[in-house]
């Protein structure tokens, strides 16, 4: 006779890892220069995440380790400690070979001067078609793609230009369509705007935005321009090497359809950052009180309280 039915207790249900879904993963992201006297802490445990098809905007005060975000995205500089991946590649422990492939064919990288994006003596059609006949593209695919671009960019007009034939926004949406040549899953641009009056900036922003919504790029675009970040749906402020608040906008939160609303991010040890204008209003200072209400969480200075 069959005894009792042997029950096993079911497995602890895993959390799945995070940012499992998305497409650049930044995991309490460490990276520290080490100069001859002192040790600079450039990013400081830095979490962000940025999904398939988003464009957002990085900004931050000088110093707050935007860039060095960038080169650690772009696979140029490698992070001290934390996890970094960029569709699936990780960024940490990446051999000298594969990081060579990693910048030909997963990113696309848009710099800040025109003039290290291009080549002087090669003409808009040329310096689109270098990274792919690098990589091995046919001739024929390189002109149909190339021609493509610089279409879909906008400057078909320079296609037999040198840069020095070119104004600065039509060099920076030839080196937009450089850095789309490969087909790339993100593009990563810093500060693209930065040497453009506005109403050129805008138009060269209008090309990273086409890059996204027409060929599917991914972008991340650091900027210091409000106009600029403005445009996008999430921008992720970085202060002292961690991302510190993001605004979301147009419709992307439910209570503000069309406006824009701003989000402290916390991290995943559940630490807030407390913007300074609260903290002095209130004098929250070394030690506050917290409290559980049904549906927020309340923080108050201590004053009053017994030390
Ligand atoms: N190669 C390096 N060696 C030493 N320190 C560095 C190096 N690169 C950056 N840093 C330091 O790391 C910190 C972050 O620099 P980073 O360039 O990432 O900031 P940023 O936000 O991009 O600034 P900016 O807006 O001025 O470009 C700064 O204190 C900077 O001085």
């Amino acid at each position: 006779m069959a005894g009792p039915e042997l029950r096993l207790p079911a497995a602890p249900r895993r959390e799945p890892e995070f940012g499992h879904d998305a497409l650049v993963v930044c995991d309490n992201l460490v990276r520290i220069y080490q100069t001859e006297s002192v040790e600079v802490q450039a990013l400081q445990g830095l979490d962000l995440l940025v999904h398939q098809g988003e464009m957002i905007a990085i900004v931050g005060a000088s110093g707050s380790g935007k860039s060095t975000l960038l080169q650690v995205l772009a696979g140029v500089d490698a992070p001290t400690a934390g996890r970094a991946q960029v569709a699936g590649h990780d960024l940490v422990d990446m051999s000298r070979t594969e990081r060579v492939r990693y910048r030909r064919h997963v990113v696309g990288f848009v710099r800040q001067q025109s003039t290290r994006n291009l080549v002087p003596y090669l003409t808009a059609r040329q310096v689109v078609d270098l990274p792919m006949a690098i990589a091995g593209v046919s001739r024929k695919e390189r002109r149909s793609r190339a021609d493509g671009l610089l279409e879909t960019l906008g400057v078909t007009h320079c296609a037999d230009r040198r840069p020095d034939q070119m104004s600065g926004g039509e060099q920076q949406r030839v080196a937009i369509a450089v850095a789309l040549a490969n087909r790339p899953s993100v593009v990563l641009a810093d500060e693209p705007t930065g040497e453009l009056d506005s109403e050129t900036a805008l138009e060269v922003f209008a090309a990273l935005r086409t890059a996204n919504r027409e060929l599917d790029a991914t972008v991340v675009v650091v900027t210091h321009d409000s106009a600029v970040s403005g445009q996008v749906a999430r921008t992720v402020s970085i202060r002292d090497g961690r991302t510190s608040s993001e605004v979301l906008r147009n419709g992307e939160t439910a209570d503000a359809p069309g406006g824009s609303e701003e989000y402290a991010v916390m991290d995943r040890a559940g630490r807030v950052q407390v913007p300074r204008e609260f903290r002095e209003a209130l004098a929250l200072t070394r030690r506050v009180r917290l409290a559980l209400t049904e549906d927020h969480v309340e923080i108050r200075s201590d004053r009053g309280e017994t030390r």
